[in-house]
This record gives structure tokens, C-alpha cells and sequence, in this order.
């Protein structure tokens, strides 16, 4: 860790976005080395009851569970998992040149203090109740800033989505009586709750299994349904400058379309309009292949939580409240879990929280029209559509790989069944 940044660069940081677990920071100093990078800095949950956001050091049943990677149990910080695990993790299942793990760099107390002030007036007022910035932490990662190409480029798109979860669970352990969860995906099912609970406006009509076939309609129409309702799936920045969504679920636009098309239109001189940029990006989705590997990692998730929820409590050495069902017939299901080996109750778990982090990461998809020669870096991949006659280059980068807590495995069951039910009981006898 050779970079240290102090209370004295705090004006170089400026808001650029945030998670549930993370702040960003993009750089506007003037050292060479920082420029084109964001710092992402950690944040700790005002609410005590709410599970910790990201695992700092791994506790005992988590050591079983990654005991295959030495460099995870050996890890003494949040930061430092966080990198080892995009890169012995994720990389190898997303695909490397996919993948920035970040590099660990030293933050002062006070500069991380001074951030939480100078950036609140800039945060959603639903994250500030819900967070603030960790200022005991001493290390955040610095990124390279992928909503815009490292050289100095005239002009650049990016555009940032979530596509959540991609296909449609089958597994044994889905009980009859939740057997919607076979039908109708998750994200719609959680949409409806999301509306009941005001944390959006409007449902989206966004399918995640639009985005992840390959057909180039069915792809065109998930865009075309992110960017009607944004909410944190869907985010667009022009040179590094978000321009459309929000880092506010409940914001519905920044701008309308006009604007936004003609903002991109007049800047580039290349008359791009939306149907143009969903090609594009169809494009870059098709031939990055990465929506193919997203897909197979989240597909790790073979039990659904319904079965790995099982596997959990033998892990942790806990009695599995399934103990106490009466249900002769699903008991003896239940059991088929809770008598395998501990290996394999170990390999479903893991393969589970892997998923999720594949569930809940996001994509950035930068391009730009290709000037001169094509780049040699091999990160860059070129497309050209038809209806554009120019050559774009363009990177492709998931962002927000990190862990996922073991001990949120009964979060994930309880939010399962909130979904289910809600959905169950309110949508399922109007299909
Ligand atoms: O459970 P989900 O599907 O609602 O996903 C959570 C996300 O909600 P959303 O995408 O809006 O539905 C949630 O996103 P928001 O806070 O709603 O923007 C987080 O990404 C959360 O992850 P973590 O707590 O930061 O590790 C996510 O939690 P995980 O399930 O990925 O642990
Ligand atoms: N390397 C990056 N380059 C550009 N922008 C970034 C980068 N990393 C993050 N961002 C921006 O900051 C936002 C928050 O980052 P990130 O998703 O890592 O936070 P998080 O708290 O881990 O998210 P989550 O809520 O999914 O847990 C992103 O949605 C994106 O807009
Ligand atoms: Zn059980």
C-alpha cells in the first residue's frame, strides 16, 4: 500500500456514487498517477440489527466454507478480502480481463471523516438515514473509473446496469405451495413488494430474462425497459458524468428523452440517438459474451435458498428448524440435505453466496468512437453497427463483486418467503 491519502486531498474527492455497502469518490487532482480513478470507501450501517454489509475478517463458519482459497482466511481486512475474492473468485468464473480487483490504498481518519461531510449534501437522503461513511477503516480501494476510457478520449458513453437474477429457479426444494417461484422471476415478484413498501415509484417492466437471451429484440426490449424506469438497475454517463438514473431508486429520470438524446447527440457530433445506442450496446453484450458467464455463475445457485437454507444450519453446527415440521413427506426431503457429507453441505453454500454476489453485481459498458489506429490494449473489444457508420471501441467491467456474508443467509430466506408470499397473495390470482 504506497498510496497514502490524507486529510489534505480531500477537495481532490468528489461524490460520484454509492451502494448499500460502499461510497465512491471520483478524483479531480491533479497527480497522474489518480487520474481516471475512483476510491471506494466503506460504509457501516446506522441500523445495528441489520447484518454487516460485507465480511471484514472471515468468522470460523465462513473459514470452512472458502477454507479452498488460503489468501481468503488469511485476509485481515475488508478491503483486502474484497480484492482477493474478485480475483480468486469471481475472476476465474467472469472472466479476468472482466474483472478490476482494485488496489488497497492508505486513508487517513480525518480524510475519511472530512468526506462524510463534504459529500452528504450529494447522498440520497434514504442512504444517509441507512449509512455513513466507516471512518475507522485506515484503507479503501482504488479503482480505475470504468464509466470512461483511461486515455484521454474527446467523447465516451458508459452504461451502467444491474441485471439481477437471470433465470428462473427449478429446484426439488421449492415448495409446492411456492411453486410461482418457478413461473415468474424474482425481480418482478420483488418489484411488487418494493412498490407496497413505497421504495419505488413504479414497477418496471424490465425481465431480466430479456437482457440475458440472446436474441437481439428481446435484449433491445430490456433496454428499452431500463431506461423507462431506471431505478438502480440502469445508469448513464457521458464522459464520466452521469447524465441519466440516479443513485435514488425512487428517482424516475434526471432528465427526459429529448434532452439526454440530444445531450449525447450534440456532444458527440455522430448523431447517435437511443435506438442506435441499444444497438450498440446489444452489440457489446452479444460479443463480450459476459451475460453468457453471469449467467452460469448465478446458475451456481442449483438449490435456491429453499434447499441451501438446509445446508446452512449443518454448516454452523445449528438444528434446522425444518426439525420441527410435521410434514412426514417433506421432512424425509429435508433430510436428503441435512445427510449429506459436510463437504458437499459446505460446496452448496458456497456455491450460494457466490451466486449471489453474481445476483447483485453491475455491468459497465464504455464505448467510443475509434480514432486513428485501434488501441492495442487488449481490454478493448470494436463493433460497428449498420445504422452507424463508425467503429466503436469498448470495455466491459463488472463492478461490485464483493462477498456476501454467510450469517445473511437466513435474510435471504426470510426475504424469499416476504416476496413469495407478498407476490402470492396479492398478484398470483389475477394470472
Ligand atoms: O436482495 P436483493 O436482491 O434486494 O439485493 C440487494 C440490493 O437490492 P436491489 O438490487 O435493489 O433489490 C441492494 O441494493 P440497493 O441497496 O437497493 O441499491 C444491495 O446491493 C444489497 O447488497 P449488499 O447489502 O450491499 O451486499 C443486495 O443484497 P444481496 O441480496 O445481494 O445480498
Ligand atoms: N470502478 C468504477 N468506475 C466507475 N463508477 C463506479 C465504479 N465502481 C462503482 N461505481 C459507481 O458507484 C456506484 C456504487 O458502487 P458499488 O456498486 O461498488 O457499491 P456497493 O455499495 O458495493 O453496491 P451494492 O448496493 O450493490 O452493494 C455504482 O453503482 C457505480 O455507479
Ligand atoms: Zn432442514
Amino acid at each position: 500500500m504506497e498510496i497514502v491519502i490524507t486529510v489534505e486531498d480531500v477537495n481532490d474527492w468528489v461524490y460520484k456514487g454509492e451502494g448499500a455497502a460502499n461510497l465512491i469518490l471520483g478524483y479531480q487532482g491533479s497527480l497522474p498517477l489518480l487520474l481516471g480513478k475512483v476510491l471506494r470507501v466503506q460504509k457501516v450501517s446506522k441500523d445495528e440489527t441489520i447484518p454487516p454489509m460485507a465480511c471484514a475478517v472471515l468468522s470460523t463458519h465462513e473459514q470452512l466454507i472458502w477454507a479452498n482459497v488460503a489468501e481468503l482466511i488469511e485476509s485481515k481486512s475488508k478491503d483486502s478480502l474484497a480484492q482477493i475474492y474478485a480475483t480468486h473468485i469471481m475472476g476465474p468464473l467472469l472472466g479476468t480481463n472482466h474483472i478490476d480487483a482494485g488496489v488497497r490504498v492508505s486513508v487517513s481518519r480525518e480524510f475519511l471523516e472530512k468526506v462524510e461531510v463534504s459529500t452528504l449534501n450529494f447522498r440520497p437522503a434514504w442512504r444517509r438515514k441507512a449509512s455513513r461513511i466507516d471512518s475507522l477503516t485506515n484503507s479503501a480501494l482504488l479503482f480505475s473509473d470504468h464509466s470512461v476510457f483511461p486515455s484521454n478520449s474527446t467523447f465516451s458513453i458508459a452504461v451502467e446496469i444491474k441485471p439481477k437474477c437471470g433465470f428462473i429457479p427449478s429446484s426439488e426444494y421449492i415448495l409446492d405451495e411456492n411453486s410461482i417461484k418457478k413461473q415468474v422471476t424474482r425481480y418482478k415478484m420483488h418489484q411488487a413488494l418494493k412498490l407496497h413498501k413505497k421504495q419505488i415509484l413504479e414497477e418496471s417492466a424490465y425481465d431480466p430474462l430479456d437482457l440475458f437471451s440472446h436474441s437481439k429484440e428481446r435484449i433491445h426490449k430490456a433496454l428499452n425497459a431500463l431506461y423507462l424506469n431506471p431505478q438502480n438497475n440502469f445508469r448513464v454517463f457521458l464522459n464520466g458524468s452521469l447524465i441519466y438514473g440516479g443513485m435514488d431508486t425512487d428517482t424516475k429520470t434526471h432528465d427526459t428523452n429529448n434532452s439526454f438524446e440530444e445531450l449525447i447527440g450534440t456532444s458527440s457530433g455522430l448523431n447517435l440517438n437511443l435506438p442506435k445506442i441499444f444497438e450498440l450496446l446489444t452489440e457489446m453484450i452479444s460479443k463480450s459474451g459476459v451475460l453468457n458467464q453471469l449467467l452460469e455463475t448465478q446458475k451456481l445457485d442449483v438449490y435456491d435458498i429453499e434447499g441451501a437454507i438446509h445446508s446452512y444450519y449443518d454448516v454452523i453446527s445449528q438444528t434446522c428448524p425444518c426439525k420441527s415440521i410435521s410434514d412426514k413427506g417433506l421432512l424425509e426431503k429435508f433430510e436428503k440435505l441435512h445427510c449429506l457429507p459436510i463437504q458437499k453441505s459446505i460446496e452448496i453454500v458456497r456455491d450460494y453466496l457466490v451466486s449471489a454476489t453474481a445476483k447483485d453485481c453491475s455491468l459497465m459498458l464504455c464505448f467510443r468512437p475509434r480514432e486513428g489506429e485501434a488501441p492495442a490494449s487488449e481490454e478493448y473489444g470494436s463493433i460497428s453497427i449498420e445504422s452507424v457508420d463508425q467503429v466503436y471501441d469498448y470495455k466491459v467491467f463488472f463492478i461490485d463483486l464483493d462477498m456476501k456474508p454467510l450469517e445473511k443467509m437466513v435474510y435471504y430466506y426470510d426475504l424469499d418467503q416476504k416476496i413469495t408470499n407478498f407476490y402470492k397473495q396479492n398478484y398470483q390470482k389475477l394470472l
